[in-house]
Order: structure tokens, then sequence, then C-alpha cells
């Protein structure tokens, strides 16, 4: 039996995958999600349930065994990934900077090929630091002098500038104190509200009130099921 081609508008579906191990051992199988225009979808389970590994397939980080990833409904060919990744952009738990200030490092994505396209606009840096409460002078800041939080934010702004049709989250703010948790968090839904290619993220959480907050769809693990409410007493 063919499977029903997800809604036109669908920018991206997951259809039944599943990840192995090289000795055979299924990481997790048969997971289905479509990601539309606009859509706030919280990842909730226990440790060990297979989300980050969810995540990180749909990032095409890792080959996935079972089932199909559609891109704008079509296939993503090899030579199509870092196209690809820089409109479906993964957030790690631990950023990743590159040595240098902090300016090189946001400037460091624009040299690749597939983003000369974009614009590297200043300004709307300077209005994320301000949102950050993060003076101008943050940016000459060298990457290796910055706390931890201060290493998210700048990971996060990086992928901001980027202007992703999707944001993919991997507990992005399980390191941060919760003032700057809900610093990250209001800069993540006003980027969403105010980007005019009404842009998605998929954010993996064990916090449920955090859930509540940002989303209105929940996918909740193992078994993968996706709710259109989120709520924090279930
Ligand atoms: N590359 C890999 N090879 C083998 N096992 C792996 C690999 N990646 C993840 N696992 C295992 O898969 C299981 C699910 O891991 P995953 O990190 O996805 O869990 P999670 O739900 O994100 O957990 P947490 O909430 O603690 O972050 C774990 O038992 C993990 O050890």
């Amino acid at each position: 039996m063919t499977e029903a081609s997800a809604p036109e508008n669908c920018l991206l579906e997951a259809r039944q995958i599943g990840r192995q191990t090289s000795d055979g051992h299924w990481l997790n199988r048969d997971l289905s999600l479509q990601i539309f225009p606009g859509d706030r979808i919280a990842i909730s389970g226990p440790t060990g349930s297979g989300k980050s590994v969810f995540l990180r397939s749909l990032a095409m980080l890792d080959e996935i065994q079972q089932g199909s990833i559609l891109f704008h409904n079509e296939p993503v060919r090899d030579k199509q990934l870092p196209e690809y990744r820089s409109r479906v952009v993964y957030l790690q738990q631990r950023p990743v900077l590159i040595e240098g200030t902090v300016e090189s490092n946001l400037q460091f994505a624009f040299q690749f090929q597939v983003n000369q396209q974009k614009n590297h606009n200043p300004d709307s840096i300077r209005n994320f630091l301000k949102s950050f409460g993060r003076p101008e002078s943050f940016l000459k800041k060298k990457s290796s002098s910055l706390s931890g939080g201060e290493g998210q934010i700048v990971a996060l702004l990086r992928a901001l500038i980027l202007s992703p049709e999707i944001l993919l989250l991997d507990e992005p703010t399980s390191g941060l104190d919760p003032e700057t948790t809900q610093q990250f968090e209001s800069i993540i839904l006003k980027w969403h509200e105010t980007s005019s290619e009404s842009p998605a993220f998929v954010w993996i959480t064990h916090d449920r009130s955090q859930a509540q907050r940002l989303a209105d769809k929940v996918m909740i693990f193992p078994a993968g099921q996706v709710s259109n409410h989120v709520n924090p007493e279930s």
C-alpha cells in the first residue's frame, strides 16, 4: 500500500523512520512527524527514550535505517545536504564555537557558499544582543572566555541570523539559569512570531511547564504520539 502524501505546505515529514546501531539494535522505530509553517512542537519523554536520536535523524546528522525524511515533500539527496542544513538548523545541548571572537562566530556561517545569498544584518544582531541584555562589546569577546550560557546564546544567534525555516533544539536551556532561560525562550518566540517566512521549531524539553509555555503540539516518547494539547498535568 502506498502512503498518502503529506499536505502540500508540509515543510518536513518524517515518515515511519527508525534508527539502528551497527550491531542491529533499534534505537527508535516507526516514528512519524509532519512539520508545518508556524508549528511550535515540544518533544518530551523519559531519559533514554530516543528523543535526541530522533532529532538528529530529522537534522540528517545520522543515517536512518527505516522510513524516509521528506523536505517540502521531496527526499533530500546527499548533494543537497549543505542547503538542507542551512534551512533546517540544529542546535545541540552543548554549543560548539570556533576560536576567535563572538563576531567571527556569527560571521562564520556566511563564508559557506550555501549561505552567501543570505543577508548578514548587523541590526538584527544588535537587536538580539539587546534582548539578551548584552552590550555591543559582547561581539568582541573571545569565544574561549564565554560562560556555558553565553556560548549557548551565541550558538542561538548564529542559528537565527541564518533565518532557518525550521529550528531543531535539543534541550538548549538545560544548562542555563532561569533568567537566561527566560531570555532564550523570549528570543525564540519573538523570532517565531516576527519572521515573515513562518518558521517552525521542534524543542526537546524535560520541563513540562516549558513545553506548555512554548509549544502548541507535543510529541511524547517513546511511542512518538503527537498531540495538539500541551497539558502540564498529564
Ligand atoms: N550512536 C549511538 N549508538 C548506540 N547507542 C546510542 C547512540 N546514540 C544514542 N544511543 C542510545 O540510544 C538511547 C536513546 O538516546 P537519546 O540520547 O536519544 O535519549 P534521550 O531521550 O534524548 O535522553 P535524554 O532525555 O537523557 O537526553 C540511549 O540508550 C543511548 O545510549
